[in-house]
This record gives structure tokens, sequence and C-alpha cells, in this order.
């Protein structure tokens, strides 16, 4: 059964709101799930700054910090290559590394830093649940939505010694697809000259090995958590919808869903998934705030919805 707590209540230096509560309230049925009528009428205010006082996802700033967002690009670019994903693939398809419950890892990605990210100042789990309880507001009846939003960055636990103790470049930071052209959308798309997956003319042209429409499914993207978790989502058996699992697999494909390279490879049921994505990414990305959630008043709660849609232990 599913817990249920109060509403959200943010009394932030910046206001994850409803302008107009009315549109947000209008829902058509969507096979199964409901849809907002107009996603884009969701009157979330999106704030103008992050927490250092630069706007967000500004990769050209000059700062200490952006120095070490571009050097982190740099390795990303030059290591993610064809060969690289195939390789982690199947190593992480073998699951064969832990075992534990939704929230024990949530509370173990505290321990993880992610050096790719200009915006974040807080501990993962305050960025999950920052994430979380804004859409709760937002879209109250979407219980697997705020669910997704809790764990989308799980994957981050690769950082880990237990999980491989991967690097950087192969965890965090925008995800494309490797197989085909790097497209000039990705954020410091100089450093793919460097990848020697560029000498291969297999995976020179726009559409690479694969062929246009040919569903995201089947693409290889770069590695890193979005893949990692969606794998131990699905292979868990979750119950989450399509466009969840569609999240957590996709939400740092910035290059596709802020940016619109890539769209010839999607097909119609990424099409309608990435409605949900442009939803869930305004959260994601603006919610990073310094005001806290208090853990312990909503654990119950989001307890209750892995209860839901996953099993009480997973393979990772
Ligand atoms: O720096 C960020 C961060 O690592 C996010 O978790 C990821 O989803 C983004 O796409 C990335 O650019
Ligand atoms: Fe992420
Ligand atoms: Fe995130």
């Amino acid at each position: 059964m599913t817990i249920l707590i109060e509403q959200p209540i943010f009394d932030s230096q910046f206001d994850v709101k409803n302008v107009d509560s009315n549109e947000t309230n209008e829902l058509v049925l969507d096979g199964g799930f409901s849809m907002p009528k107009e996603v884009s009428q969701n009157g979330f205010a999106t704030p103008e700054v992050n927490s250092f006082g630069h706007s967000f996802r500004d990769y050209d700033a000059e700062s200490e910090r952006q120095k070490g967002v571009e050097e982190f690009y740099k390795l990303q670019h030059i290591n993610q290559t064809y060969d690289f994903v195939k390789k982690m693939r199947e190593h992480y398809g073998k699951l064969d590394k832990a075992e534990m419950g939704i929230w024990e890892c949530c509370e173990l990605l505290n321990e993880v830093v992610d050096e790719s990210d200009p915006d974040l100042d807080e501990p993962q789990i305050q960025h999950l649940l920052q994430s979380a309880e804004a859409i709760r507001k937002d879209y109250p009846n979407e219980d697997w939505l705020h669910l997704t939003a809790l764990i989308h960055d799980l994957g981050k636990i690769l950082l880990l010694p237990q999980f491989g103790e991967l690097s950087q470049w192969a965890v965090v930071g925008d995800t494309f697809p490797v197989g085909c052209a790097f497209d000039e959308a990705n954020i410091h798309h100089k450093y793919f000259k460097e990848n020697p997956d560029i000498k291969n003319p297999a995976y020179g042209t726009k559409d690479g090995i694969y062929t246009k429409e040919c569903g995201l499914n089947n693409v290889m993207m770069s590695w890193g958590h979005d893949d990692y978790m969606y794998l131990v989502a699905k292979e868990n058996g979750t119950t989450l919808p399509s466009a969840g699992l569609f999240i957590i697999r996709y939400h740092s494909f910035y290059p596709l869903h802020r940016e619109g390279a890539y769209t010839h490879l999607m097909n119609d049921e990424d099409r309608e998934n990435l409605k949900w994505l442009h939803v869930f990414n305004k959260y994601d990305l603006y919610s990073k705030s310094k005001v806290l959630v208090d853990v312990e008043k909503v654990k119950p709660y989001y307890q209750s919805l892995i209860a839901k849609y996953f099993p009480a232990k997973l393979r990772w």
C-alpha cells in the first residue's frame, strides 16, 4: 500500500511551483498512463542561476570548477568507444556485484562525488529527493514518476570500489551514441577528435552502423550511470512503465532531449516517451538547491513506492 504524506513545501530561494495549476490537472489517457495534455504548459518556474551563481549547464563559464568539468569531458570523449561500451554492457550485465534494496542504494550514493556536474553542491541523496519532491508537487498522481526521479542517478554507484570503481568518465556526464558520427551538439565536441572510433569509417556517417528510426533500444549509448541503472531495473523485473525506464536510460542524453540531435534514430515509442523525459528534465536540472529535504520525513512514502515497483532485494 502506498503511504500518503503531506504535499512537499518549497520555501526556497527559487520557486518550484505551478504557475497555473489548472493546466496541470487536465490529463488525457496515454496507454494506461496519464499524460498531461500540454506538458509545456506546466508551470514549473525554473530558477536562473545555480548554487554557484552561474547559469545552469554553462560549460563555458570561467571558473575553477568548469576547468575540472572540461577536463572530465576530454577524457570521456576520448575513451568512450564502441568496444568499451560493448565490454561494459557484458560485464555489468552479469549483475554479480551485490544484492541490496533500492533505499539501501540511495544511502550508499551519498559517498559519491560527480565531477561532471557544474551545478550540484549537495550530497547525491539530496539531489534525488529534491527532484522527486519537486515532481511530486506538480504531478501528485504520477507516483511512478516520483520513484523514477528518486532512482534515476543510482547508477553512479559504479564509482564505488564494490562496483568496480570506474573512472568518472565511465559513469557520469552527458551521454551520446557510439557507432555513428559524434554530433556537434555534444558539449566540448572538439575532444572527440582523439577518440579512436573516428578512424573507423563504419562509425563515421550520420547513421553509422544503425538504420534510420531503428529505435534507441538498438543504439549503443556511451556507458554510464543511465544505462547501468536501466539494466538493473529491467533485469530485476521492475513494474515501472516504459516511460520511467526511458527516463532512467536517457536522462543524460542532452544532445537529444535538449538539442534535438540524433532524433533520426528514434522510433514511435521513443517519441512518446521523450515527452515524459522533457517533463522530468526540468526537475532533474533545476531542483538542485540549497534547501534540503528532510530525509526521515519523506522516507516512508518512497519506501512504499519502492515496494510497489521493485522486489525487496535487487541484483546489482
Ligand atoms: O553532470 C551531469 C550529471 O552527471 C547528471 O547526473 C547527468 O545525468 C548529466 O547528464 C550530467 O551532465
Ligand atoms: Fe544523471
Ligand atoms: Fe540527476
